[in-house]
């Protein structure tokens, strides 16, 4: 009897420190904008990376996201073409509803894909649109495992060998390591103040 009541003591208490730092499962929701389908491959790599740690991946097209999605998440890795060497327009009014009162997002971690047509005419810029766009609301950001991923992961999807075929498998790695190192950093962000 004192046994099970010692254990039902220790269980009680291990539920409310879970529950004071909101130690549940972690969230990493994987957003993307994709009319004709590369950033979706791309995302759906990302994803993948993130679901090889314990986390939860959400994957969705910005359209259906909720604000409540957003605001559960522990990480959001947001994905955009590349239109005229800017973030494709849709995904920035999908950031600029973001809440801003009282800052919820802060120390959410923060991380970017893109896709484009050709060799530097505008990747870099949109990746670190998004980053921008995420610390300013007071996120966490961060890019992928390589230094070719450093910015966040992208993919050539117009020009020379990559014209007219699937993303290739070398940007897809990229994409998956940088789903895995935002996993990895949303599971620490866990024991950041909220
Ligand atoms: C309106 C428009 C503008 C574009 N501008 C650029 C550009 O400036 N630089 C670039 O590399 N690709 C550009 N592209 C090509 C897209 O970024 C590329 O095809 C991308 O992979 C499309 O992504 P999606 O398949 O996810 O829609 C543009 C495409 C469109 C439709």
């Amino acid at each position: 009897m004192k046994n099970t009541l010692k254990v039902l003591f220790v269980l009680i208490l291990l539920s409310y420190s879970q529950i004071i730092k909101g130690q549940s499962t972690p969230i990493v929701l994987v957003a993307y904008y994709s009319p004709t389908g590369k950033t979706q491959e791309m995302a759906e790599a990302v994803a993948k990376g993130a679901a090889s740690k314990e986390v939860e991946v959400i994957l969705l097209d910005i359209k259906d996201i909720t604000e409540a999605e957003l605001l559960q998440a522990d990480a959001i890795i947001l994905g955009s073409p590349v239109y005229n060497a800017n973030v494709a327009p849709p995904v920035l009014e999908f950031i600029n509803v973001w809440p801003f009162e009282g800052r919820p997002f802060k120390n959410k971690v923060g991380a970017a894909f893109t896709t484009g047509g050709g060799f530097s005419i505008g990747e870099e810029i949109v990746m670190l649109n998004i980053l921008q766009s995420m610390l300013i609301h007071g996120m966490v950001v961060i890019g992928g495992e390589e230094t070719e991923a450093a910015f966040g992961a992208s993919a050539i999807t117009g020009e020379g060998d990559f014209l007219g075929k699937p993303v290739h498998e070398l940007f897809l790695k990229k994409a998956e390591g940088l789903g895995k190192r935002v996993a990895e950093w949303a599971i620490k962000s866990k024991s950041f103040p909220r």
